[in-house]
């Protein structure tokens, strides 16, 4: 199988091509090809041709990743290995990623205020598709279509192609056509189903975007039916729904749970917890792509730098008036453009701050008595 792969002699069991390895993706000479399933401390879990196992990183790598976080391997990387005299492998490189989530260097605390952490974190790599997951019905409130906004926003962002499924389709049987066709205003140009994966109505349309061995994300809220949609595309249990949870009475957190979960008809989900508690990312362009609609509006505006606030002549106005462009919609375009520009205003800050102590660093180094100059 692994014949026509760049590492040619190398032959294993399992084919990395339903793991999503494909022509595009090549290796430097002498190493060999390995998905990252899940990352530990100073070490990945991989799945290569002959195996699932532990890779410890190269000084190579330890030293990318302290100069930049974000060089560090994540879940969902294709790296290469090296095989040491031992018979053990080293991950020795991190393959160019063709999409990315990155949590900004802002985390939640345990408290849900926010924490600056420093730095930004790497959350998984290589996603294809970003299944949008919004319950139709989230106990006595409708779909939410300000947070299908923000998380398509986000998935843009990431450089993966959102899907927005509509979940408990059962929920909302009367006037489901009407719920679909609101979201789908929220999400322009973005595919939108209704799955209910308790009768599996709608599930092979959510699968068939894997074909090819595609790797994909289920962002959503809470109990908003994630890992049972994961659970009716696997065929098995996967995933601990929260009814398996609250009966065993465990908890959440004390199952083990799989990061990178190949489906039988090929075709990857990743399913992490930094990926579950998504919040805030820098998405501005993001925001863009999801108000495109808006910012069509916009460019009619009469003055270039119009802020759609009362101006004359403003396009946006007049459709909010003339009721082409819903109300909710324009707040919720507002909102996500003040999240994003704070955003990144923290991000520089952050840079900033960075590039001040690299300097402090260097200067502290440089008036060490004894030490040679450069
Ligand atoms: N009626 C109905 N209930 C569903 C459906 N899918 C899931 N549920 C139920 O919704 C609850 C939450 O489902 P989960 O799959 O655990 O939700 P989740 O999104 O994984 O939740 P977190 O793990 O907390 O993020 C469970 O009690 C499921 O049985 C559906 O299609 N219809
Ligand atoms: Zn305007």
């Amino acid at each position: 199988m692994f014949s026509d792969s760049p590492s040619g002699s190398f032959s294993g069991s399992i084919d990395l091509s339903l793991l999503g390895w494909n022509d595009s993706l090549s290796l430097p000479a002498g190493t060999v090809p390995a998905r990252v399933a899940r990352v530990d401390r100073g070490a990945a879990e991989v799945i290569a041709a002959d195996g699932q196992f532990q890779a410890r990183y190269s000084a190579r790598v330890r030293r990318a990743a302290a100069d930049d976080p974000i060089a560090l391997p994540c879940v969902g990387d294709w790296v290469a290995l090296d095989r040491l005299p031992e018979g053990r492998y080293e991950l020795d490189a991190v393959l160019p990623r063709t999409s990315a989530f990155v949590r900004g260097g802002v985390s939640r605390d345990s408290r849900g205020g926010l924490s600056g952490d420093g730095q930004g974190q790497i959350l998984a790599a290589n996603v294809d598709i970003v299944f949008v997951a919004e319950p139709s019905m989230h106990s006595t409130d409708f779909a939410d279509l300000g947070r299908i906004e923000r998380l398509v926003a986000l998935a843009w962002e990431s450089g993966g192609r959102p899907v927005v499924i509509v979940t408990k389709a059962d929920l909302f049987e009367q006037g489901l056509g009407d719920l679909l066709a609101d979201v789908e205003s929220a999400a322009p140009g973005v595919d939108v189903h209704a799955v209910c994966s308790m009768t599996g109505e709608g599930v092979d349309l959510v699968r068939a975007y894997l074909d090819g061995s595609k790797t994909a994300v289920i962002l959503g809220p809470s109990g908003a039916g994630k890992s049972t949609l994961v659970n009716a595309l696997a065929g098995e249990t996967v995933m601990d729904t929260q009814q398996v949870r609250a009966a065993d009475g465990r908890g959440r957190h004390t199952t083990v749970h799989r990061e990178l979960i190949p489906l039988p008809g090929g075709g990857l989900i990743i399913d992490t917890p930094g990926i579950r508690r998504v919040g805030l990312y820098d998405m501005s362009d993001g925001v863009d792509l999801v108000f495109s609609d808006i910012e069509e509006l916009a460019a009619n505006c009469r003055f270039g730098d119009c802020s759609h606030d009362g101006e004359p002549g403003c396009a946006v106005q007049a459709a909010l008036e003339s009721g082409e462009l819903p109300e909710r919609r324009l707040e919720s375009w507002f909102k996500l453009q003040r999240e994003a520009a704070w955003m990144a205003r923290r991000s520089d800050a952050r840079l900033r701050s960075e590039e001040t102590r690299k300097w402090k660093i260097i200067h502290k180094e440089m008036r060490k008595p004894g030490r040679s100059r450069p």
